[in-house]
């Protein structure tokens, strides 16, 4: 009998599902789309019964369409996105839509964190308090919506809610657990002291597993629902980039991952919870056990090329719009983007800039607009590799991954604007498969993650830098890195007067 192992990337997109075999083969792939809603400025949230309904039906369609049986999916694990909060009643039941990890309504709560605890809570989670991250939502629906905050009994992260429905047991992983900020990285566990500080019950916060950990089996009424058997287990998972960084077979120090999906990360391999970058950058446990991983985030990358695309260029689909782009000359003819369209996060926690474009031609034609998109989100990486640099660590390999690394136009671009070598992977899936390993090694298929990366990892083209486009994106580089300082006032004017239009 055939043996698979199934991975859910439940992106901000869409929800991607994989199934895998003992070789690490890509035997079927299915998706779903759902909505995010903006209904105010800096608001960004989800329905997570769109999560569930998108993984059941995807999941359901490996089965119906591509001919797996049920009884062959041995195993199940989980990349989500991360810090988005899911606040459940004492029945379980969904309180309110999910507070994603682009929503940035919390600037007052996070300001609050600070004033109380200052450098102390780096100390202990690793992490500054920044608007994307759990804590500071809870304490925004505890101060806004008093009677859903009566009611709220425990909460979840996204990936965590669908494993929830799957298997009857409320679960975090530490992965996941640390993009909450109420976990305390060096004791690995929840943080009493931050939880007592801000009145958050311990209660609330759900039994710790390891990505690799069993957390129960599908339950009758989930296998009634998506046609899985009751035997299939499922596995912890982990928050999207560092299930992206096992699938990247980041593994090592001497190698960052960079990932385009709605938001852009650059990731690093750290091996302990030592490594102080101030809140600088993000600390977060890894989904190897006992592991670490740093990371910086640009939080509208892919989804500014997709607000590009939709909102400009409707009737072509992304490749043929990015080849286009390609053809424009290097600087899109002058013109330069920041890619601030929802706030930003690293290097500047700023939920009131926005984005723009600078040296606006009447020479310049769309896809000149959409080269300065692809080329300012990728600046903005470089922004983040600067903080490294600044630290002095180095590394030798970029990985890329997530919908960006699909166009090898932008993979070029990156080994320029980085001045590294940037490696793709046979299969773009990175979230994906480092779910599905875990699964694989959770099952006992491998004694460990990197032994499972040796089968299931697969380097594709390596793209290396071009010393003439270097030297050329160093100095527009070097001007699109002083937009931040010399738009942000503007910026927060104009946030402060549509507030006061509300
Ligand atoms: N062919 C392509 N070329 C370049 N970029 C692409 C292409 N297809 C998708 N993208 C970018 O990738 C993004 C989606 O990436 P993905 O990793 O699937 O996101 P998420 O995991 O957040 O749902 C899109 O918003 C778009 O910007
Ligand atoms: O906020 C972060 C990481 O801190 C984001 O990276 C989210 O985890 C969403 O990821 P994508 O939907 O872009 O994959």
């Amino acid at each position: 009998m055939n043996e698979y192992v199934i991975g859910v990337d439940l992106g901000t997109s869409a929800v991607k599902v994989s199934a895998m075999d003992h070789d690490g083969k890509i035997v079927a792939q299915q998706s779903y789309g759902y909505d995010l809603h903006q209904p105010h400025p800096g608001y960004s949230e989800q329905d997570p019964r769109d999560w569930l309904y998108g993984t059941t039906i995807a999941i359901d369609r490996l089965i119906l369409r591509d001919g797996l049986k049920a009884e062959e999916i041995k195993g199940i694990s989980f990349s989500g996105q991360m810090h988005g909060l899911v606040l459940l009643d004492a029945d379980g039941q969904v309180l309110r839509p999910a507070m994603l990890w682009n929503d940035t309504r919390t600037t007052k709560q996070c300001e609050e964190i600070k004033e109380k605890m200052g450098e102390k809570f780096i100390d202990i989670t690793g992490n500054r308090a920044l608007e994307g991250f759990t804590l500071p939502k809870l304490l925004w629906v505890k101060e806004n919506e008093p009677e859903i905050w009566a009611k709220a009994k425990s909460f979840l992260l996204p990936k965590d809610y669908v494993r929830y429905v799957m298997t009857g047991k409320q679960a975090i992983d530490y992965s996941d657990a640390t993009g909450t900020v109420l976990f305390d990285i060096k004791k690995n566990t929840w943080s009493k002291e931050i939880c007592d500080e801000f009145g958050i019950p311990m209660s609330m916060c759900p039994p710790l597993i390891r990505s690799i950990d069993e957390a129960g089996t599908v339950t009758d009424s989930y296998a009634m629902f998506s046609g899985l058997k009751t035997t299939t287990k499922v596995f912890g998972g982990g928050g999207d980039n560092a299930c992206g960084a096992v699938g990247a077979g980041i593994l090592k120090p001497n190698m960052v991952m960079s990932s385009i999906g709605t938001s852009g990360v650059i990731l690093k391999y750290e091996p302990d919870a030592n490594v102080n970058y101030h809140g600088a950058l993000q600390y977060e446990c890894h989904a190897i056990p006992d592991t670490y991983y740093s990371m910086g985030v640009t939080l509208a990358a892919g989804h500014s090329l997709n607000w590009f695309k939709h909102t400009f260029v409707k009737d072509e689909d992304f490749t043929a719009m990015v080849n286009k782009a390609a053809e424009r000359p290097l600087g899109a003819n002058g013109l330069i983007f920041t890619p601030y369209l929802v706030g930003e996060r690293t290097p500047y926690a700023d939920a009131d800039v926005r984005g723009s474009f600078i040296g606006v031609d009447s020479m310049q034609n769309k896809y000149d607009f959409v080269r300065a998109v692809i080329e300012g989100i990728t600046f903005s990486f470089r922004d983040i590799l600067k903080i490294y640099d600044q630290h002095g660590q180095d590394f030798d390999t970029v990985v890329a991954i997530g919908g960006g690394a699909k166009s090898a136009f932008w993979l070029q671009l990156q080994a320029n604007i980085f001045n590294k070598k940037v490696v793709s992977l046979t299969n773009e899936q990175g979230p994906g498969l480092g779910a599905a390993m875990l699964a694989a090694v959770g099952l006992g298929w491998f004694d460990s993650l990197q032994a499972c990366a040796k089968k299931f990892v697969h380097f594709g083209k390596a793209y290396e830098p071009q010393s003439e486009i270097v030297k050329k994106y160093d100095e527009l580089y070097k001007i699109y890195h002083r937009i931040y300082d010399q738009t942000k006032d503007l910026s927060h004017d104009i946030m402060k007067l549509r507030n006061s239009w509300d």
